[in-house]
């Protein structure tokens, strides 16, 4: 994706950042930076479950807001979506101070009316990879369960949905057509939007299509798990803002879909995606500044999610836990 700004030589960048980073920006396929915004740091960042899959860039808003970046899979896309290390990139994220991420994921569309180069802010998550990505902090001897019964973080879902104008905001990228955004309560009716997280690489069947179409779903991805997830387990808030490139395969109309479609409507929406990701981290932003409170609801959350008594849990395994949540469970 084009840079707006001056090019600044991201490998002479400080190694360091002191001050608290709330926000994140998680980028897909084709966003492997963050345009308009100043970067001003390069970190390296070590967890328990390893690297995340690259450095995270830390860049400034104009009115001086810091905000962290890290492509999903790698600055040169290396990472098959089975690979991306999301424990340790969701993990990482929280050691900076982060409490809202904003992930950028291009999808399949699942319905006529998402149509290629549109946007959507889903609502819901059906699972449909195969248990082989690791998918949770806990383990044997120290167990919880997060509420996932709304994957989405409802307050991000929202300021986002309301950040952006209905009409006269996303570009005409042909004469004939000017993408939307579809989001719930916006032109969906209330109803959800939901995103099918499949394993890949291979992209579905045409029977698989079909099928996550009887399902109700809306977008197909191969990442939105267990990103969200973890997420939700490291109690910050969470929302994917998916693009769609493709009609995946049901279209009997439409070729199947191929990474080349992909990318081309990828390349050519650019400017769109672009300038949907500056004006979201400014609202975030703005939100933050003014209190509004963005993941304070899921603060302290995992404390009364866990199972297993504190008291026998291995000094190994909470030394992990004080990773993501220092403080809730002693160090005995
Ligand atoms: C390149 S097509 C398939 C690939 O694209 C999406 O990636 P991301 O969500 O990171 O934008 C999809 O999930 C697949 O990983
Ligand atoms: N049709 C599709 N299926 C899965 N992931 C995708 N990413 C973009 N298009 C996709």
């Amino acid at each position: 994706m084009s840079a707006h700004r001056d090019k600044v030589d991201v490998k002479s960048l400080p190694h360091e950042f002191k001050e608290p980073v709330q926000l994140a920006i998680i980028g897909g396929t084709g966003l492997y930076d963050l345009p308009n915004l100043h970067p001003v740091a390069r970190l390296t960042v070590s967890t328990p479950w390893g690297f995340p899959s690259g450095p995270i860039t830390i860049a400034r808003t104009e009115d001086g807001f810091p905000v962290a970046f890290l492509p999903r899979h790698g600055l040169h896309h290396d990472l098959l979506p089975t690979d991306v290390p999301s424990r340790a990139n969701i993990a990482a994220l929280k050691s900076l101070g982060v409490k809202a991420i904003i992930a950028f994921s291009a999808v399949g569309s699942l319905q006529p009316e998402i149509r290629p180069r549109d946007f959507v802010l889903p609502t819901q998550i059906i699972d449909r990879t195969k248990g082989i990505r690791p998918s949770t902090f806990f383990e044997k001897g120290f167990v919880a369960h997060a509420m996932f019964g709304e994957p989405f973080d409802l307050k991000l879902n929202k300021l986002i949905s309301e950040a952006v104008p209905s009409s006269g905001f996303l570009e005409q990228f042909d004469s004939k057509y000017v993408p939307q955004l579809h989001t719930k309560h916006t032109t969906n009716g209330g109803e959800d939007l939901t995103v099918v997280c499949m394993e890949g690489p291979a992209f579905s069947t045409r029977a698989e299509s079909k099928l996550y179409r009887t399902w109700g779903g809306s977008v197909i991805n191969m990442s939105v798990l267990p990103e969200a997830k973890l997420a939700r387990e490291a109690e910050i808030a969470y929302q994917m803002i998916c693009m769609s490139t493709d009609y995946d395969s049901w279209n009997e109309s439409e070729e199947p879909v191929t990474v080349e479609t992909v990318v081309g409507n990828l390349k050519a929406n650019s400017a769109n995606a672009c300038k949907l990701a500056a004006t979201l981290v400014d609202a975030v932003a703005h939100a933050f500044e003014t209190g509004v409170g963005i993941g304070d609801d899921l603060s302290g959350s995992m404390k009364f999610a866990v199972s297993t008594s504190p008291d026998g849990v291995k000094k190994e395994l909470l030394e992990k836990m004080h990773f993501l949540f220092p403080g809730y469970w002693p160090l005995h």
